[in-house]
């Protein structure tokens, strides 16, 4: 196993002498679950509505950095690591680094959040990958001399190993919950959105998203997977992911946003701001979806974020904005507007993302005075909630999501965040009841 670290503040190096070399097979459909089950930590998942589903365990190549360079640090360390690749894979298993990073720039990997630095990218040791076309096994090593044929070898093996998974694999039940605690009491969130309207007023924000943390203890030890599984079912339109660095705890979720997807010189990223619940009948469904469309102040909210989208995107190529949709979900509704961009040069998927991070709809605007309201007001660490998580592949391709509708989850306690957009005539309980919705999600698959 190598391990291609950095102090804070230091990029993340590769071994000069080391040299990827990657190999992998098709093999028959396999349960992403019952792989996942089969192997400790480390592991991951990352799966995207639109067909791609990837998971990996063990670690051949860990990239970690810090600070507000943490994106264009873990671009250039992984720039090394692909250099001089030896790697005859076709497209889809090609190797990829999945990871995120945290949310705010200064993040520490203090608990809860332990095992999850400001940057974390893993690429693999096996490596599931499906698509539409078909499901694959890669085997990757990074190490100085690294030797085809071991690695050829080690496939053999990781292929005879999930050959006994089943394909399908029914997902247990809920834990069950016994307790629930609120870090952010309603009395405080209310405070905390007065404090952040009057900054509105002062004149010194537009607009910031609070968000609160919920902890659960749980009846009996969760099973990562099998949560994941039961999200899939339940939010067939939305993204997955587990990110599970140690046996203590994973962060997953199942998010409804998209950071940014791109593929050569096409990217694509969406504004979603701006919730409501869903109605019991169509025709209530309907009229809330009526509200969504016909709220000034939802409008507002969701104006700030496409203009901040475009205007980011504006020095890297010609911008499209699309119409505006109502997004509707298992248990809420959201405001979304497509937005794509030509870029005029090759960009890194991650400088994308770094310019990106954090759109108003997780953040807000100014960003520097939202991060500063978060960090005045907030009483939990963001960690890596609505922060950017995906992957990247050695040409600069990628997609990430964003971390919200999720929670840090293992044995038998459970970590969920939620947050909601504040403008000017936000009002503190209907801004609540939006929040209590956002963590449905992830505890109705624990209750
Ligand atoms: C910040 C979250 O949601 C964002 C995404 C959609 C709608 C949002 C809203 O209505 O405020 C938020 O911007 C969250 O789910 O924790």
């Amino acid at each position: 196993m190598e391990r291609v670290g950095s102090e804070p503040s230091v990029p993340p190096a590769t071994r000069e002498d080391a040299t990827l070399v990657s190999r992998s097979r098709p093999i028959p459909d396999v349960s992403f679950r019952a792989f996942l089950a089969a192997r400790d930590p480390p592991r991951l998942q990352w799966a995207s509505h639109e067909g791609l589903e990837l998971a990996g365990a063990g670690v051949a190549a860990r990239l970690t950095a810090s600070g507000s360079d943490r994106f264009e640090s873990v671009r250039s360390a992984a720039e090394g690591l692909f250099a001089d690749a030896d790697c005859t894979n076709s497209d889809a298993p090609r190797p990829r680094l999945v990871g995120g990073f945290a949310f705010l720039d200064d993040h520490e990997p203090d608990p809860p959040w332990t095992g999850f630095p400001a940057a974390e990218f893993v690429l693999p040791e096996v490596q599931l990958t499906r698509t539409d076309d078909g499901t694959w096994l890669t085997v990757n090593r990074y190490e100085p001399g690294a030797d085809p044929d071991d690695v050829a070898s080690d496939l053999d093996r990781a292929v005879e190993a999930v050959a006994d998974l089943p394909k399908m694999r029914p997902a247990g039940s809920q834990p069950g919950v016994t307790e629930v605690r609120r870090p952010t009491p309603k009395e405080d969130w209310t405070a905390q959105v007065a404090d952040a309207v009057e900054r509105i007023e002062a004149g010194d924000l537009q607009k910031v998203v609070l968000a609160c943390a919920l902890e659960v203890d749980l009846a009996g030890e969760v099973d990562l997977p099998d949560v994941l599984e039961r999200l899939r079912r339940t939010y067939p339109n939305c993204y997955r992911f587990l990110f599970q660095p140690t046996e203590e705890a994973g962060f997953l979720g199942a998010p409804p946003e998209r950071l940014v997807k791109r593929t050569g010189r096409r990217m694509e990223t969406e504004a979603l701001a701006g919730s409501v619940g869903r109605g019991g009948t169509p025709e209530a469904d309907a009229d809330l979806a009526a509200d969504l469309v016909e709220s000034e102040k939802i409008q507002h909210e969701q104006r700030l974020v496409v203009d901040a989208i475009c205007e980011q995107l504006a020095p890297l190529g010609e911008v499209s904005e699309g119409e505006q949709t109502v997004r509707k979900l298992a248990n809420i509704q959201h405001l979304r507007t497509p937005i794509t961009a030509d870029l005029d040069r090759e960009t890194h998927v991650l400088d994308i993302v770094g310019s990106l991070h954090p759109t108003p709809a997780v953040g807000g605007l100014p960003p520097d005075v939202a991060a500063e309201t978060i960090r005045d007001v907030e009483t939990f660490e963001r960690g890596w909630y609505a922060a950017p998580i995906g992957w990247f592949d050695a040409d600069g391709d990628g997609e990430f999501l964003v971390g919200i509708r999720s929670g840090l989850a293992g044995g038998r306690s459970a970590t969920l965040f939620a947050g909601n957009g504040i403008v000017a005539d936000s009002d503190p309980q209907e801004e609540w009841d939006e929040v209590q919705l956002k963590y449905r999600p992830l505890l109705d698959e624990l209750e």
